[in-house]
């Protein structure tokens, strides 16, 4: 069954082949989605046939977000510590113990409505596909747990056991445990490995061990690093083959050379600085180095309690020196790239049909009026959503 998606007043593609700039833009557009794929994008005029038509009243429309760090899976609720930041405490890594309690105790009902309530409130935003890690259980049954609730939502599932030390537990041990039974019994469910490379949590040998131990299971390698601090290890963590590298603020000219060198993806998460009150990562450094930039919510109940991609752009744009067009294009084929997928995060034929309206002109409007609702319809996989009001419980 074909529908064209047609009288689109102005159509981002992110196709460089298409239109004048980088976003590939098209004026009175029109796609065509068939099944779960898009089979033809241009000019409304010159559009074909198909079995049904979506009129969009000459919206704007855009590809779907594609949010490449989140953390939904966990029970329990933070806000006292963010409510201490802003009365001038600062965040340390210890938090996340507080969530691995909570986690632990609920029950897998529970923790998969909480996914299940992030996950409304991304789709709401805009956001057609999710990166989801474990880390909350820092055991392997519970581990396991988040995995399996995760896998049952998105195929890219991060295995972050390596989040910060088991309770119990001395680091180099805690290290094996990560390095052998947990990932042994996390793997089916899990396409990329992470670790938070980090003051109180790993350090840099622990890190490549890990990752290391994620390769030769054949899992893709994220890392979570230089986001309170220095870290050591962003050289080799490239050399390894790390896809994207998280947080970023405290990057070294080296570091930027070596990322730029090996491709390797900048995923910058401006709603923890915004929540932890630190000094927000200089996207336009990266960028005039030629390192490619996603953004990400990196939704999580300690350091960005968000789900919101166009909140993450707005402060993009306000505080971290990117221009709008690089905010939108970071926020959907730097995601991609982030995740080395060429299927989302671009309308062009034989992309995932993930389409999303902007009830504005412009998608600039997402930035220009941040914290207001514009996303009025939301196509994934060629299925429109039903934009239901989010079910987030946290009281478990
Ligand atoms: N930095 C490590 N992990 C999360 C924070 C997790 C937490 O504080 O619960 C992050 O990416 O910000
Ligand atoms: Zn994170």
């Amino acid at each position: 069954m074909s529908v064209v998606i047609n009288n689109i007043g102005l159509l981002v593609t992110n196709d460089p082949s298409v239109g004048s700039d980088d976003l590939g833009q098209i004026r009175d557009a029109a796609v065509v989605i068939d099944a779960d794929r898009i089979v033809w994008v241009g000019r409304g005029v010159e559009a074909p046939a198909a079995d049904y038509q979506a009129d969009m009243t000459g919206a704007c429309v855009i590809p779907g977000f594609v949010d490449s760090h989140s953390h939904p899976v966990f029970a329990g609720d933070r806000s006292d510590e963010f409510d201490a930041r802003m009365n001038g405490q600062k965040y340390e890594a210890g938090g996340i113990l507080r969530t691995v309690r909570r986690t632990r105790e609920a029950s897998v009902g529970v923790l998969d409505a909480v996914m299940t309530g992030i996950l409304d409130e991304m789709a709401r935003s805009g956001t057609t596909t999710v990166e989801a890690k474990t880390g909350y259980g820092l055991d392997v049954e519970t581990e396991v747990k988040l995995a399996r609730i995760a896998s049952s939502h998105t195929d890219e599932v991060t295995f972050l056991g390596a989040h910060v030390v088991g309770p119990g537990f001395e680091p180099d041990e805690y290290v094996r445990l990560v390095c052998g039974e947990m990932l042994q019994a996390v793997r089916p469910y899990a396409r990329w490995i992470d670790v938070f490379c980090e003051t109180g949590a790993f350090d840099r040998d622990q890190t490549l061990e890990i990752l290391r131990a994620g390769k030769d299971a054949g899992l893709g390698l994220r890392l979570h690093a230089a986001q309170l601090g220095p870290s050591e290890v962003i050289a080799q963590a490239c050399e390894l083959g790390v896809a994207s590298i998280d947080h970023c603020t405290f990057l070294s000219e080296k570091d930027i050379d070596v990322m730029q060198a090996t491709g390797t993806v900048a995923t910058l998460l401006p709603a923890a600085e915004f929540s932890t009150k630190q000094p927000y990562p200089d996207a336009r450094r990266l960028l005039d180095a030629g390192v490619t930039v996603a953004l990400a919510t990196d939704c999580n109940p300690g350091t960005a309690f968000t789900s919101s991609m166009p909140f993450c752009l707005a402060i993009a744009v306000r505080e971290m020196g990117m221009t709008p067009e690089q905010a939108l294009w970071s926020a959907t084929a730097g995601g991609a790239a982030a995740l080395r997928r060429d299927d989302v995060g671009v309308i062009r034929p034989g992309a995932r049909a993930d389409l999303v309206s902007v009830a504005a002109p412009s998608w600039l409007h997402l930035m220009y009026r941040p914290g207001v609702p514009l996303i009025d319809t939301v196509w994934r996989g060629g299925r429109m959503l039903s934009l239901t009001q989010p079910r987030l419980r946290l009281d478990g």
